[in-house]
C-alpha cells in the first residue's frame, strides 16, 4: 500500500483546540490547549499539523497570536487555514514559518487575488474545497459559493498546487469519508488532493491511502483522535506503506 501522509487536525475557537460538527458554530467540544495538543501530535510522531483558525473562518475574531506560537513551536510541517483572504491575513500566515496555507472563502469570493497568490507562492498555497454535495461553501461555511467541479477547473488553469476537499456533511461525524466524491475529484484533476471530513477508524485510512494511485496524497484526522478511536502512533502505521 503506498504511504499516505496525515495531518492531526487542531482546530482553535476562543482560544481553545475544539471540534465541530459539520463545522457547525456552537458545536464545539473542547479539548483544552492548542499547543498541547498540537504537542502531542508531534511527539507522536506526526510529520505535519492542520492548524486551524475557526474564529477567523467565522469572521468572529481571530486567534492570529495563538496560532503563531503553535505553528512557532513545531518542528514539523504546518497547513494554515481559517481566514487568510487577503494580503496581511495571508502575510500574518506566512510569517508564522508555515508550510502552506488553505484557502477556502478567498478562492469563491475574490478569485483575481487567488490567481495572484497562487502565481506568488506557488505550492504554499492550497484551496480548500469545502462541499456539501457538490457546492462549494465560504465564510464558516455559511455561504454557498459556486459548482466544485467549475471552480476546480478555474484553479487548474491558475496552477493551484494541491486541493484539500472537506465533505461538510461527514466533518465531525466519525461517519467515514467521502471516498466518492475523492475519486471524482481526483479524476477531475491532476494535482493532489488531501482528504477531509468523517475518518473513523484504522479501515477509513486504508480506505482513503488506497486512493493514493488516484491522486490522494493526504487525509486530515480530527475528531478520531481526540475521541480515542485510535492512537496517532496506529494510525501512522496503518498508512505507512
Ligand atoms: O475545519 C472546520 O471545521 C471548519 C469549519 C467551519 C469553517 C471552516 C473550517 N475550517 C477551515 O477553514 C478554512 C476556510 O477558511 P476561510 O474560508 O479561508 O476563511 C478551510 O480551509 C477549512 O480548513
Amino acid at each position: 500500500m503506498p504511504k499516505l501522509e496525515l495531518l492531526p487536525a487542531v482546530d482553535v475557537r476562543d482560544g481553545q483546540a475544539v471540534r465541530l460538527v459539520h463545522g457547525e458554530s456552537g458545536s464545539e467540544t473542547s479539548y483544552g490547549s492548542p499547543l498541547e495538543a498540537a504537542l502531542a501530535w508531534q511527539r507522536a510522531g506526526a510529520e505535519w499539523l492542520h492548524l486551524v483558525d475557526l474564529d477567523a473562518a467565522f469572521g468572529t475574531g481571530d486567534n492570529r497570536a495563538l496560532i503563531a506560537e503553535v505553528a512557532g513551536a513545531m518542528d514539523i510541517k504546518v497547513e494554515l487555514s481559517g481566514g487568510i483572504r487577503d494580503d496581511a491575513s495571508l502575510a500574518a500566515a506566512l510569517a508564522t514559518g508555515c508550510r502552506r496555507v488553505n484557502l477556502g472563502t478567498a478562492a469563491l469570493e475574490t478569485p483575481e487575488w487567488v490567481a495572484k497568490v497562487i502565481a506568488e507562492h506557488g505550492d504554499q498555497i492550497a484551496v480548500g474545497l469545502d462541499v456539501r454535495g457538490t457546492t462549494l461553501r465560504g465564510r464558516g461555511w455559511t455561504r454557498d459559493g459556486g459548482d466544485l467541479y467549475e471552480t476546480l477547473a478555474r484553479l487548474d488553469s491558475e496552477g493551484c498546487a494541491r486541493y484539500v476537499v472537506t465533505d461538510i456533511a461527514k466533518d465531525g461525524t466519525l461517519q467515514g469519508p467521502n471516498l466518492e466524491l475523492l475519486k471524482n475529484v481526483c479524476a477531475a484533476t491532476d494535482k493532489p488532493v488531501v482528504a477531509s471530513g468523517g475518518v473513523s477508524s484504522l479501515d477509513d485510512l486504508r480506505a482513503i491511502a488506497s486512493l493514493v494511485p488516484d491522486g490522494v496524497e493526504g487525509a486530515i484526522v480530527g475528531k478520531a483522535l481526540y475521541a480515542k478511536a485510535f492512537t496517532l502512533e496506529e494510525a501512522l502505521q496503518a498508512v505507512s506503506g
